[in-house]
């Protein structure tokens, strides 16, 4: 399909200053209401609207970039399509009755040539009409109201609106005298003559589209050729439109540059270059992120985007449709993307770390997630009570307190946690696994929070002290205990005599009275002791020291 955009014409004038046509002023008499078959002049009869040959009219002309594409333009989008009224079969005034609400037919504001379409409202550019209807016929009826139609670059057929009775509301459509007069381009596309507005259309304002060079000929229109703007195609050869979407982008690209100083201007043009021209494909998508548009939309919810991939991905969320399989876990997802990053739980690689802390991780969500720690940041809180914390997993585990809910269940023994690690670690009591060591003393334990509290025996810190005596201990648990001497509770009673005590090692010290149990023996001369401090006293009899009084 090729599109005629008229560039300024010259029109015949006569000596004095007058349109050359007398046939046309004998036609000019032809009444608005009078909506009958209007005659051509003899002199228009050898003459067809013609546009030049195309190989390929599945290309769609936009007249803003003056070029054709497969599908829409990308730059600006679809057309706005309005479609003619639906007419029964067998009316035989067809053509007039098929006129859209917002058109009129009347007498044309061009000297002679009988009636025309005028718009009623202001039409915007980008509005499409048609095909152009009409009986198919094989030769030139010289009707004045024939489209030549071409068919792989070479003419095929006519399609002749001289019938009202089979043609459409196009066929009043006239011929733009000059450029500035010419507000539709007429292409051909899929078969069919269509007409797009390539400019806002002024209420009251006649629509007139160009006939072809020889049809203009006749009806007295000198087109200078030089002026003639002829499209481009854009398959097969490098476009202006890129040069210019290269264009505007290197301008865009210079204005960013100046808050990227390190960035060398060839360098980045370069770049930008390659992410535009790389894959044309591309582009046409990319396009229509600058064109707004939104040409995929979800039929069951309101969302919209502009590619079909996406859209396609969208319409899982509704379907439950999960195509992609880990091979390894059985996980399964909607994108590939989410498979993508799902495979890095697999691999052995921390490519995250944290530069405040050296944390390191394998996703990037779980260093975003590990950052708010830094930041302090608590973005989840319990509405029940005043927990808060930076994960939603943790939230989610946390609300299962105030539900009572406890999913993970003990096959052996029936334990319910509302944690899955505490079942892990409660089935170590079947197993008997004690996955932690000390490697000072040869302690196991089941948990590494213990292991972490046992190294501290081993350290020479003691960080813990009591307010009261001074006393400092290594572990926090051991400050507890060391607090109950200093509350008047006495916890531990004695079930055979009436000894209570504050402590349970000395109620299991006071117990061996009872079962006369002596766990501390002098090595020296094998006299037996209940308590350590006893023995710690005998020792001075075999040392000879001296307690200070
Ligand atoms: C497809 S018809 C257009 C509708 C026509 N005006 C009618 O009343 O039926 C084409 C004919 O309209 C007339 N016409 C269209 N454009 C014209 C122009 N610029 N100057 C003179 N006559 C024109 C010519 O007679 C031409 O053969």
């Amino acid at each position: 399909m090729v599109p005629l955009v008229l560039k300024p014409a010259k029109r015949k004038l006569d000596k004095a200053g007058d349109q050359v046509s007398a046939k046309r002023k004998k036609k000019a008499k032809t009444l608005e209401k009078d909506k009958t078959e209007y005659l051509l002049p003899e002199s228009n009869l050898a003459s067809c609207m013609n546009l030049e040959p195309s190989d390929n009219d599945h290309f769609l002309y936009c007249g803003e970039c003056n070029k054709e594409f497969e599908g829409d333009c990308p730059v600006h989008g679809p057309y706005n399509f309005i479609k003619g009224k639906e007419v029964p079969e067998g009316d035989p005034c067809r053509a007039d009755h098929t006129l859209p609400d917002d058109l009129e037919i009347k007498t044309s504001k061009i000297f002679g040539a009988g009636l025309g379409v005028f718009s009623k409202v202001r039409l915007e550019s980008r509005i499409m009409f048609g095909p152009y209807r009409g009986d198919t016929i094989s030769d030139n009826h010289k009707s004045g109201y024939c489209w030549q139609i071409y068919k792989e670059g070479k003419a095929s057929h006519y399609v002749d609106a001289q019938n009202k009775a089979t043609s459409n509301w196009m066929r009043y459509i006239n011929c733009a005298m000059t450029e500035a007069d010419q507000n539709l381009v007429a292409f051909q596309y899929k078969g069919g003559i269509y007409y797009c507005t390539f400019k806002p259309v002024s209420p009251e304002e006649e629509l007139l589209v160009y006939y072809g060079d020889e049809y203009a000929r006749k009806l007295g229109i000198n087109r200078d050729k030089n002026l003639l703007f002829r499209p481009k195609y854009v398959n097969g050869e490098e476009s202006d439109i890129l040069q210019t979407v290269m264009e505007k982008h290197l301008k865009n690209a210079k204005l960013q540059k100046k808050n990227i100083e390190n960035k060398d201007e060839k360098e980045y043009n370069g770049e930008m270059w390659n992410n535009i021209s790389n894959n044309r494909s591309h582009l046409k998508t990319h396009m229509r992120i600058h064109a707004g548009e939104k040409l995929y939309k979800c039929g069951v919810c309101s969302y919209e985007c502009n590619q079909s991939g996406s859209l396609k991905t969208h319409m899982r969320i509704h379907t439950g449709e999960k195509p992609f399989k880990c091979e390894v876990c059985g996980y399964t997802c909607k994108q590939s993307s989410h498979m993508k990053t799902h495979m890095k739980i697999h691999s052995e690689e921390r490519s995250f770390k944290c530069e405040v802390c050296g944390y390191a991780c394998k996703l990037s969500s779980s260093l975003k997630t590990h950052m708010r720690i830094h930041a302090g940041e608590k973005l989840y809180k319990c509405g029940v009570c005043s927990y808060e914390c930076n994960q939603s997993g943790s939230l989610k585990t946390h609300m299962r307190i105030h539900t009572g809910d406890k999913p993970y269940k003990c096959e052996v023994c029936g334990y319910e946690s509302n944690r899955s690690f505490t079942l892990k670690t409660h089935m170590m009591i079947h197993t008997g696994e004690k996955p932690y060591k000390c490697e000072v003393c040869g302690y196991t334990c089941k948990q590494s929070s213990h292991m972490k509290t046992h190294m501290k025996i081993h350290s020479e810190e003691r960080p813990f002290k009591c307010e009261v005596c001074g006393y400092t201990c290594k572990q926090s648990s051991s400050l507890k205990t060391h607090m109950r001497i200093h509350s008047e509770e006495r916890l531990y009673e004695c079930g055979v005599c009436c000894y209570t005590c504050k402590l349970s090692s000395n109620m299991k010290t006071h117990m061996m009275i009872h079962t006369g149990e002596k766990l501390y023996k002098c090595e020296v001369c094998g006299y037996e002791f209940n308590k350590s401090t006893n023995l710690k006293r005998h020792m001075r009899i075999h040392t000879g020291d001296r307690v200070q009084e």
